[in-house]
């Protein structure tokens, strides 16, 4: 079966700063990857290649067997994207940007409208579709660019940091969610910082490191590198950061001088 996504030696400068140094990576229908890497690895910055946003690149990336240069529309028409920080058109209220999101896509009104209500619902927000998204809280925003995302239906999505401020309910039903779109054969790419979330629902996981993949695999595979527990204990081991305790011991007697 033909990669869903693929990254050939993908490489990223900004400057003269070289920031991906050859990733390469296949993924197929159907699969949950979990895209991880210490703050600052480059996860948005592969995110935002694979979606067209960044055309300046070294290296072939494709989606749904099209090049990320040249099919940039047909792609956006059939990849959901969830971006880290909410940029919303805060004044709108949802309905409005959610009927705003649809005429993009060229969905009908009728059912735009429709799904809007349904999926607001859902996520506990019908109450709140015609206020101002100004007075929206994180997790709010955070619903709305969530639907916003999977609103067309899209083949392929990517997620940047999509649990970010939700409250422990929504978690549950984001990673629902996920898993159920992976199983009706939707491949999902995302980031995220929250271990226990990605150790859960990936199929498999690979974590970058100064600009290259140092681990790509199952959960299971990827313990056998370590003997460690858990996938947040494998990180820490793996990028080289597991000095957290003393660290944090250095910090509270930093500003107890
Ligand atoms: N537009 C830009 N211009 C210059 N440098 C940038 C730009 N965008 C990102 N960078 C740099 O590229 C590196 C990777 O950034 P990126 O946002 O991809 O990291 P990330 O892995 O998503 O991090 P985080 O976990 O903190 O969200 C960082 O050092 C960042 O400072």
């Amino acid at each position: 079966m033909n990669p869903v996504i693929e990254l050939q030696q993908l490489e990223k400068y900004y400057g003269t700063t070289h920031i991906l140094k050859g990733i390469d990576l296949s993924v197929s229908a159907g699969q949950v990857i979990g895209y991880i890497g210490p703050n600052g690895a480059g996860k948005s910055t592969t995110i935002k290649i694979l979606i067209g946003l960044i055309p300046d690149f070294l290296g072939q990336a494709s989606v749904l067997g099209m090049d990320v240069r040249k099919d940039t529309l047909e792609i956006k028409r059939r990849i959901g994207y969830v971006p880290e920080l909410a940029s919303l058109y805060d004044s709108l209220t949802p309905l409005e940007y959610l009927q705003f999101i649809g005429k993009l896509h060229k969905l009908e009104p009728a059912m735009v409208e429709r799904r809007t209500m349904d999926l607001l619902r859902l996520f506990n927000l019908e109450g709140n579709a015609n206020d101002r998204m100004t007075t929206f809280s994180k997790g709010m925003r955070q619903k709305v660019l969530l639907i916003s995302g999977l609103f067309h239906n899209p083949d392929v999505v990517f997620l940047d940091e999509p649990l970010s401020g939700l409250d422990a309910n929504a978690v549950v039903l984001v990673k629902e969610i996920i898993r159920q779109l992976a199983d009706s054969g939707k491949t999902i790419f995302y980031s995220s910082h929250i271990m226990d979330v990605v150790e859960r629902i990936s199929d498999r996981i690979v974590i970058i490191n100064q600009g290259q993949v140092i681990a790509n695999g199952s959960f299971e595979e990827l313990k056998e590198l370590r003997a460690s527990g858990s996938l947040e204990q494998l990180f820490t081991q793996l990028t080289g950061n597991d000095e957290q305790v003393s660290i944090a011991g250095a910090f509270v007697q930093t500003i107890n001088q």
